[in-house]
């Protein structure tokens, strides 16, 4: 079943407990906090004493996308936050094996991160490390921005040396995931959907109904596929 995660730094940040409360009943599948630290990418967002603080009311996975300079630093803090699963950018961690080996030595699910222009030859070497990939389908540092339809050929790209490594890896899909993106990275492998302003967080309609709707969207679309296989 494809998973669904809100993208927390769309919230509103003055009811963010509130919000996650709201969601959880509302069934997401895991939370996703992106991390920004002003270098990586030019932007600031949430840390790990926020993520501290949302723990105790949800059980829900916690999904830490780290888009930080030396991730390597910082592991710790955010499995000690309370975090289940921890994306590291491929072009900040100089030791990108070793960083992901910390976060598998915390019992966390280990994740690479990608920027849109970056090939997937630098996951050669860490396919028995690594639990997740996060396809950024924009440049990562903001909400709001238009997908990169050359990112879809990735996805494909990606989906097939998976499979070709015979390991259990998921591939998460992150920025402006909209209605329309949906079925074409979804078709292609996408199985994690970092949901954010382009399909749960809409002006338009209630956390809830926004949840609803797009679980019914990729119920739908799930049973076209069955149909059609
Ligand atoms: O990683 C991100 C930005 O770097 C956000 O998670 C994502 O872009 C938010 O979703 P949307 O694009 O739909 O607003």
């Amino acid at each position: 079943m494809t998973a669904i995660g809100p993208s927390l730094m769309c919230a509103d940040m003055g009811t963010l407990q509130n919000t996650v409360k709201r969601l959880d009943e509302a069934n997401v599948d895991f939370f996703h906090f992106d991390i920004m630290d002003g270098k990586f990418v030019p932007n600031f967002t949430m840390g790990p004493d926020m993520i501290k603080s949302l723990r105790a009311h949800t059980n829900k996975l916690f999904d830490a996308h780290l888009m930080i300079e030396e991730p390597e630093r910082y592991i710790d803090l955010f499995a000690d936050a309370g975090c289940d699963m921890i994306s590291v950018h491929a072009e900040a961690a100089t030791h990108l094996q070793r960083t992901l080996q910390k976060i598998k030595n915390r019992g966390l699910r280990a994740g690479v991160a990608l920027n849109p222009a970056t090939p997937l030859n630098c996951l050669e070497y860490v396919w028995d490390t690594v639990d997740y990939i996060v396809l950024m389908t924009v440049n990562p540092g903001f909400a709001g921005q238009k997908f990169i339809p050359m990112t879809l050929k990735k996805i494909t790209l990606l989906k097939n040396l998976i499979e070709d490594s015979g390991r259990n890896i998921d591939i998460q899909v992150d920025g402006n995931i909209s209605y329309e993106v949906i079925p074409q990275v979804l078709e292609r492998g996408a199985e994690m959907l970092v949901c954010g302003t382009s399909c749960l967080f809409r002006k338009e309609e209630s956390l809830e109904h926004a949840t609803s709707n797009l679980r019914h969207f990729l119920q739908g679309l799930e049973e076209k596929n069955l149909a059609n296989s």
